[in-house]
């Protein structure tokens, strides 16, 4: 599958996170490819390949209870044409962001995630006291047809005071900084899956 972002998209992506660390567009992945990914990851939901989440850094971290109730499984390149789609739709955004704002961006990490009815993450930030690589986090949704009422939202606690809420619904990426934007996500009541993923600068070699 072969998608191209258009240059009106990533100009809208690079100026909101230039001016206000943030931005959301409800119609970032075409619906061909939101419906691929969707029904992949439900295939690995069924499977049982997806894992409680931890909390930590990397992929062997321990699970903390209370914190987080999503199920994940990390994305490899060469897996399904839907998954190389998304993650060469997410590169052309990371040359774009590195042409126009210099961050350094050098890859991005992403896995599924699945929240069962009722779970939840926390207030939090995406990036760990001990490694901040992280520098942007970009989520895309696969969930149709959502409903403000069946909960679910991505709740943004902004820098100017403000708190946004966004609906997980097919085709809505949401990109923001990871080290400035506090935020969680709140319990719903259907399944809600998505494509978590961050935006990492090189290392400093220490871990
Ligand atoms: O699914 C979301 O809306 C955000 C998930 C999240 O905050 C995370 O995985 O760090
Ligand atoms: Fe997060």
């Amino acid at each position: 599958m072969t998608t191209d972002l258009s240059d009106s998209l990533l100009s809208r992506i690079i100026d909101d996170l230039a001016e206000f660390g943030w931005s959301l567009q409800t119609q970032f992945a075409p619906a061909s490819l939101t419906s691929e990914l969707a029904e992949e990851c439900r295939q690995r939901i069924a499977q049982g390949t997806l894992a409680p989440a931890g909390t930590g850094r990397g992929h062997a971290v321990a699970v903390r209870e209370g914190t987080r109730s999503d199920h994940i499984q990390w994305l490899e390149a060469g897996q399904s044409p839907a998954c190389d789609g998304y993650l060469q739709l997410l590169d052309e955004l990371r040359v774009a962001i590195n042409q126009s704002l210099y961050l350094g961006l050098v890859d991005y990490e992403s896995h599924f995630a699945f929240y069962p009815p009722g779970g939840f993450y926390l207030k939090h930030l995406d990036r760990f006291r001990d490694d901040d690589r992280r520098a942007v986090s970009a989520v895309l949704y696969l969930n149709d047809d959502w409903q403000a009422e069946e909960g679910g939202q991505l709740r943004l606690y902004l820098a100017d005071g403000q708190v946004r809420d966004v609906l997980p619904e097919a085709g809505t990426l949401v990109v923001f900084l990871s080290a400035d934007v506090p935020h969680e996500v709140l319990p719903a009541t259907r399944d809600r899956l998505s494509l978590t993923g961050w935006f990492r600068r090189r290392g400093d070699g220490v871990f």
